[in-house]
């Protein structure tokens, strides 16, 4: 070889493996994309192309659906009105009308969900047999069993318990908020402040556990917090895709994480087993010790049974944290809004219990205006209709998983008017509930609309009912002109304000 064939193999390598260093990445994300594009694009080719975001190292975009939701919402609006994106190798369609909606969610009871919501193998260990990933007959039997403690009828005679406990809770916020949290900092003899995440966190979760395992002493509490802490520990895992998409790369590349799932699902086990055992000595028929039973019937698998209580608890606790925190803070920054509802109190103080569970109330209405405007999630979860679905030509594939902008229905929809984006409780005044059906995305739709939604109301509600009655509530910081912060620790965007707290001793206490 020549000197000059020599320096020019050396050039021409040297450049290779610069311009693999340099543009790898972006080389392997378009050459991926192409590659899905042609051979998993989730449309039919009869029917008009699809545009959507690229493929990304190593995800898809799927991380970016669900940090940063509200910008990716908005940036994707160039590729129209129905796009795709990607869940690691699966196509996700994305639609962002409410007739695209109404249409989609027309066969809703034929729908069903991909194997582990197309986020893989690590979620699937924890969340792959629960009720809200099953389908078919499977979801019908699990939904049953799992439904009687939450329907509108038992979750009002849970009113009274969920009431006074969030009074008491209330009430007490200046010494527990000190003792789990350094800055509840008193700013006056009088006034207080306290971070609305962690002050608005446990309490809720607890109440929710309450109307699975009954009355719990505070051993039992404070083990399920514990169990809690641990199964949270591992979202960053289960969201995060990559290895843990599949088991053998995750068992190669990360066994401390594997660890860590494997002795939360022991301790998982044995915590619900250790509730059964001790209601069942008591002779107690707690929602528990029914599932369990059920479960040793035979008429649920322990997968299904695990999976679910994982759901109802671990999964909710970010979704339910959210929505108090946009709620309370939402409610305590808007004065007008903010009086109307202590005067709506103050008159309804005679019938806390039945105001509580009222739908046509300001306390209602700035509960689903809160939820309107701040979802916990801007892409739903998804499901997949069993036929092809065709929006304006554009052919879906059966069984191809298929979103919802959220966004599009609760905000960018001409029903919601021009001030769509404000909060504003009294615009839901006029309009009929059959109206809202396609038009506004709280608790899901079709079938598959959230169990634990009354429950969820009532608790939300006690809580805000009784920190309005007993404080004059401010958004101490967490704002920025009409933008608030979020805390972004976790899946779902919670209002991270911080919250002056004054005795409102000058008003009659309920
Ligand atoms: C205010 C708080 C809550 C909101 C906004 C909410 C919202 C939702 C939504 C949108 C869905 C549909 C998810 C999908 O697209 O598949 C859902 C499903 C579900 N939610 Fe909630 N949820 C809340 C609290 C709770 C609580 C506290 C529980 C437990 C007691 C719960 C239990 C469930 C279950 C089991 C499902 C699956 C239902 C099924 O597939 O049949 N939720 N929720």
């Amino acid at each position: 070889m020549s000197v000059l064939s020599y320096l020019l193999l050396v050039l021409v390598l040297g450049g290779l493996y610069y311009g693999g260093r340099k543009y790898g990445l972006r080389i392997l994300e378009s050459t991926v994309s192409l590659y899905l594009e042609t051979f998993n694009s989730g449309v039919s080719s009869q029917g008009r192309p699809i545009s959507g975001p690229k493929w990304e190292f190593p995800n898809g975009t799927v991380i970016e659906r669900f940090l940063n939701g509200r910008a990716n919402s908005e940036k994707w609006r160039q590729y129209g009105s129905v796009y795709r994106i990607w869940s690691g190798p699966h196509p996700e369609i994305v639609i962002t009308t409410p007739e695209d909606l109404k249409y989609f969610a027309s066969d809703s009871n034929n729908h069903s969900k991909p194997p582990n919501s197309n986020m893989g193998w690590f979620l699937g260990e924890l969340l792959g047999k629960c009720m809200g990933l099953l389908a078919g007959q499977d979801w019908k039997r699990v939904r049953q069993i799992f439904s009687p403690p939450f329907t509108h009828s038992a979750t009002v005679n849970q009113i009274e318990v969920i009431e006074s406990a969030s009074k008491e809770y209330v009430a007490k916020l200046r010494p527990i908020t000190k003792s789990f949290h350094a800055n509840a900092t008193d700013t006056s003899g009088h006034s207080f402040t306290v971070p609305v995440v962690t002050t608005f966190t446990k309490f809720p979760y607890l109440l929710t556990a309450r109307s699975i395992y009954g009355p719990m002493t505070e051993q039992e509490e404070q083990k399920l917090w514990t169990v809690t802490q641990e199964r949270l520990a591992l979202n960053p895992f289960m969201f995060g895709g990559g290895p843990y998409r599949f088991e053998r790369s995750a068992k190669g590349f990360d066994s401390a994480a594997i660890r860590k799932l494997r002795y939360y699902k022991q301790e998982w086990y044995n915590f619900n087993s250790d509730m059964v055992q001790v209601r069942r000595r008591r002779g107690e028929k707690t929602a528990i010790v029914s599932y369990w039973g059920d479960y040793e019937a035979g008429n649920l698998t322990l997968e299904e049974l695990l999976h679910t209580l994982d759901e109802l608890l671990m999964v909710n606790i970010d979704v339910f944290t959210h929505v108090i925190t946009w709620f309370i803070t939402l409610v305590a920054d808007h004065e007008e809004i903010k009086r109307e509802l202590r005067d709506e109190i103050v008159a309804n103080k005679d019938n806390i219990l039945g105001y509580l569970a009222q739908g046509d109330t300001h306390l209602h209405r700035c509960f689903y205006e809160s939820m309107r405007i701040r979802p916990f999630t801007i892409f739903t979860i998804g499901e997949c209709a069993s036929t092809v679905k065709d929006f304006h030509g554009i052919l879906v594939k059966p069984n191809t998983q298929v979103l919802v902008d959220v966004l599009g229905i609760n905000i960018r929809n001409a029903f919601w008017g021009a001030n769509s984006e404000a909060f504003n409780p009294s615009r839901f005044k006029n309009i009929k509930q059959s109206d809202l059906r396609y038009n506004l995305h709280v608790f899901g739709f079709g079938s598959r609309k959230c169990m634990g939604q009354y429950l969820a109301g009532h608790i939300a509600k006690a809580m805000v009912v009784h920190l309005f009655d007993q404080y004059e509530v401010e958004v101490l910081n967490g704002r920025d002109g009409n933008n608030y912060d979020t805390d972004t620790s976790s899946w779902t965007p919670k209002a991270d304000s911080s919250l002056q707290l004054t005795r409102r001793e000058m008003v009659e206490s309920i």
